[in-house]
């Protein structure tokens, strides 16, 4: 086979063809210059609560303040998996304003929101998903109703959409969405908490990343007597990280190493920020994809903004130089970040009947 396609090796970018032959690569990135080492197990642990960081000294600190704050940032992240950022930077009536839009579209006649599932029902990760059809614990379908856009990248995209990949465009995409600009900063925190340059991450995730923004409703539950109807099964989520805001009600839990379902319970004017399975992996189990779940068991509608932030397809996943060292190999294989999480999409999606 002679198609060409790129692969995104960690300290260049390698542009190979299906028989490996390297075409053309772009200039060493400062890696080999680093001068900690990142090699501590992770340590996670029975944790009794979810960390609210201030993120308003990384935006506007000194390399000192941003330092710090990656620091509170990676001990959650080894810790925890999961941890709350307030002053993260995007006002709250941009939030509130996507919020009266969601419940605007979910309140919508369902003829009307079938009107927009896109492709063949249960196989796509764009439009609109009715309740019980996605399954992300694959022993329940959820309760729940949802919405996805994906990252949208030009139609001539040569590699990615022309081939149509999972998880690029075409579809609607918001313009200027500022959540993007978050997570290319809490990238830039990741890369310091990890003793590495600040833009390590960029060339992976700023430019073609696989990112879904999703939007669901989940409606009350007050009496659960069937644990196989929540309305999200307990799941790590895929990629490298997601960013979730939620309304008041209380229904996000995630996991300790207890076994015990901490809540992670709303708190005005912060965002959620989840480490995922893809960023576990490529730090050798430093930073841990956490094991969570949503019921609604209150008497109140709830809704929830998700974008989940994976690599580029092409990204190779594999140690990064911080996380492994003699004492400390690398625990995994390196692999392509679109195949690795491929596989896992498509059996979260329900066939429909
Ligand atoms: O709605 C939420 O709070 C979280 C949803 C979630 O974990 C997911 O879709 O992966
Ligand atoms: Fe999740």
């Amino acid at each position: 086979m002679t198609e060409t396609r790129p692969l995104l090796h960690f300290t260049k970018l390698r542009y190979y063809n299906l028989t490996d032959t390297i075409l053309e690569e772009t200039s060493d990135s400062n890696v080999s210059d680093l001068s900690y080492k990142n090699t501590e197990e992770t340590m996670t642990s029975a944790f009794t609560e979810i960390p609210v960081i201030d993120f308003g000294p990384f935006i506007n600190g000194t390399l000192e303040e941003k330092t710090q704050v990656a620091e509170e940032i990676g001990s959650a992240c080894r810790q925890v998996g999961f941890f709350y950022l307030k002053n993260y930077g995007i006002p709250p009536e941009v939030t509130e304003n996507a919020f009266d839009q969601v419940r605007r579209y979910f309140s919508l006649p369902l003829e009307e929101k079938m009107a927009s599932v896109v492709g063949e029902v249960g196989t796509e990760t764009r439009g609109y998903s009715s309740m019980f059809e996605q399954k992300l614990d694959e022993k329940t379908a959820d309760r729940k109703e949802s919405f996805h856009i994906g990252f949208e990248l030009s139609a001539n995209d040569e590699y990615r959409v022309k081939h149509g990949l999972l998880c690029y465009g075409p579809n609607i995409w918001p313009k200027n969405l500022p959540v993007l600009q978050l997570a290319h900063r809490v990238l830039q925190a990741f890369a310091l908490a990890l003793h590495l340059p600040e833009d390590y991450f960029a060339p992976f995730l700023i430019e073609k990343p696989m990112v879904e923004f999703s939007v669901y409703y989940y409606p009350p539950q007050p009496k659960v007597d069937d644990s196989n109807q929540i309305g999200c099964g307990e799941h790590t989520d895929y990629g490298c990280f997601s960013l979730l805001s939620q309304t008041s009600v209380n229904a996000l839990q995630v996991k300790n190493t207890k076994g015990e379902w901490i809540d992670a319970k709303p708190i005005e004017n912060t965002i959620v920020v989840n480490i995922a399975d893809t960023m576990q992996r490529w730090t050798n189990d430093t930073f841990v994809s956490t094991v969570h779940r949503v019921i609604n068991r209150s008497d109140k509608d709830r809704y929830s903004l998700a974008f989940f932030f994976g690599s580029d397809y092409f990204a190779k996943v594999e140690c990064l130089p911080s996380c492994c060292n003699s004492e400390r190999p690398a625990k995994y294989e390196s692999v392509l970040a679109g195949e690795y999480i491929e596989g896992k999409i498509q059996k979260m999606l329900m066939p429909r009947n």
